[in-house]
């Protein structure tokens, strides 16, 4: 268990060394995060990116869920799905959340299905085209919905489409457990509260405290070794055989929506999983502990990193939306695809070895696999640089224009290919004043280019620069200022407070003395002369 890696990671400060909280007996389990065996099958299942996919090859994810009361879970879910890396995330809910679900984000397919009284149907039309079911973020409970959702269940079983049962999914399978009985495609992710009242039913008592570990292999097995991902402190894993721990780092808040976040993720892994059964394209780890679990690990390791990734920067204040946004989970998402080495775009990197000691120095690259969610390259940003760009590359973003014999091109489009042919291009270059605008053009363009890039790259190093800088002058000068501002203060105000108190002080009890010895003397010097 106390791997060199291990070691490493945890004097880098990056992980726990050993699960935190009880176990119970855990002889043969995996609880490490940095074991390269566990990495390695990660990495196996993950596709290469490659320019040669169509849409939808990386995944075509289904959300069942979403009701009047919960629209965030289901969001989280399939946004989650759909930045770890699938192609299309598809919501299936209630009409009343349908809209609300769509103003979070242009990304996903919404259908307003799921409260209609022929909902099994009509999903029908969709559920062949979907590769990994989510079931169960903000379902609800409602009677009708909870039986659609039951048919869909079957459906999804006779296709034999590998899902994924999270929150009121599990209080559907807490109701009618034959529906997931033997279903070995599926994974139930219970928090302790939904595990426990899971277990009461299938086992007839408490699941016992000492054998947190055991209790889900037990639940497992009673459920036809269905995998079981008990979240908490430790997230414990098993499909009745094997068993393996995630215990990264994550973090100490317990927002809502972060099981929303790990289904969603887990939806895509269990699509890429069965792809390499099929693919065979796994490793040996793998071959042991089998798809559903291998997905399973990887998504809650994802989970806690990007957990840890939001608190470290917004602490207490961090919320689901925080983690769900594209800095913290895309990073993570982009971390973990440059971790295992599965974030570049060709087939001969894919397999590319990591060594775990540089681990924390892998810094994914702006092109990493999150940025290829539609809304982030509609962007300003990023879709108006490339526009830039393009015609920077192709010298239409001037609007010159060039006389070649009769012809007169109008270097706003003339240098596209659609435009200019080869022979008017050789014309052009053959010309000095094509020549001359050529090298004006490429000239100016640059010095645009270099001239925004290096205001961009210089305006927000400055502001970076001024405001860690500031901030640490401020208050150095702050507290020096304060300090020898105190010090004179006090100095000046002691002297004067001395001075007068003293000269008072003074005063008053010369005067006293003064007095009194002056009518002492008086008194007794007259008296004398009298008697
Ligand atoms: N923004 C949203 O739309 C959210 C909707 N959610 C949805 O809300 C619905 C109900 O989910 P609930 O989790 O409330 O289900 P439950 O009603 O089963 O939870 C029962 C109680 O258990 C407590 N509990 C949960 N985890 C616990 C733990 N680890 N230890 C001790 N107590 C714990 C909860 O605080 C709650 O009071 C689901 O459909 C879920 O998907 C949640 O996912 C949170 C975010
Ligand atoms: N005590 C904990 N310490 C560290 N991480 C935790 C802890 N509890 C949960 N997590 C992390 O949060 C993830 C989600 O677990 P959680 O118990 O919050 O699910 P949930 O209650 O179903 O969430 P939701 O609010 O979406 O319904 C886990 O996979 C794990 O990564």
């Amino acid at each position: 268990m106390f791997t060199v890696a291990n070691v490493i990671a945890f004097l880098v400060g990056r992980r726990r060394l050993v699960p935190s909280g009880h176990l119970g007996s855990s002889r043969f389990v995996q609880t490490t995060l940095i074991n390269s065996g566990l990495v390695e099958m990660v990495k196996s299942i993950i596709p290469p990116l490659t320019y040669t996919s169509h849409k939808g090859d990386a995944g075509r994810i289904g959300v069942i869920g979403g009701s009047q009361d919960y629209t965030g879970a289901p969001y989280f879910a399939a946004i989650s799905s759909l930045k770890l890396g699938a192609d299309l995330s598809h919501v299936f809910c209630a009409k009343d959340a349908a809209s609300v679900i769509k103003s979070y984000s242009p990304e996903l397919i919404v259908h307003p299905v799921l409260d209609h009284p022929d909902a099994g149907s009509e999903v029908d039309e969709w559920l062949p085209r979907l590769h990994a079911i989510v079931l169960g973020p903000g379902l609800g409970r409602n009677d009708k919905i909870i039986s659609n959702a039951k048919v869909i269940i079957d459906k999804i079983k006779k296709l034999g489409i590998p899902i994924v049962i999270d929150a009121d999914g599990l209080y559907l399978v807490t109701e009618y457990p034959e529906i997931i009985k033997d279903y070995t495609k599926a994974i139930l992710t219970p928090n302790v509260v939904e595990f426990s009242r899971l277990y009461q039913k299938m086992l007839g008592r408490k699941p016992s405290e000492d054998e947190p570990v055991n209790n889900v292999k037990r639940l497992s097995q009673q459920l036809g070794y269905v995998t079981i991902v008990q979240k908490g402190e430790n997230d414990i894993i098993s499909n009745g055989t094997q068993v393996l721990v995630c215990c990264g780092e994550g973090s100490p808040r317990r927002c809502g929506g972060q099981g929303d976040l790990l289904s969603g993720a887990m939806g895509t892994f269990i699509y890429w999983a069965h792809m390499a059964v099929e693919k065979k394209t796994y490793n040996q780890s793998f071959e042991i502990y089998g798809p559903t679990v291998c997905a399973a690990y990887a998504a809650c390791l994802l989970t806690r990193e990007c957990n840890r990734r939001a608190f470290h920067k917004h602490q207490r204040s961090t919320t689901t939306s925080d983690m769900a946004n594209s800095h913290d989970l895309g990073s993570s998402v982009k971390f973990i695809h440059a971790w295992l080495g599965t974030s570049v775009s060709v087939l001969e990197n894919w397999q590319q070895e990591i060594s775990f000691d540089n681990m924390s120095d892998i810094h994914p690259t702006e092109d990493g696999r999150t940025g290829c969610s539609l809304a982030n390259e509609a962007k300003s940003h990023d879709l108006g640089s490339s526009v830039k760009f393009i015609h920077a590359w192709l010298g239409t973003s001037m609007s010159m224009s060039l006389k070649i014999g009769n012809k007169r091109f109008h270097l706003i489009t003339c240098l596209t290919y659609t435009q200019l042919k080869m022979e008017d291009l050789g014309v052009l270059l053959q010309m000095s004043s094509g020549l001359d605008l050529l090298a004006h053009i490429v000239t100016s363009e640059l010095a645009h280019i270099v001239t925004s890039e290096l205001a961009h790259i210089v305006t927000s190093e400055l502001s970076h620069i001024v405001t860690s800088e500031l901030s640490h002058i401020v208050t150095s000068e702050l507290a020096h200022i304060v300090t020898s501002e105190l010090s004179h203060i006090v100095t000046s105000e002691l002297s004067h407070i001395v001075t007068s108190e003293l000269s008072h002080f003074l005063t008053s009890e010369l005067s006293h003395i003064v007095t009194s010895e002056l009518s002492h003397i008086v008194t007794s010097e007259l008296s004398h002369i009298v008697t």
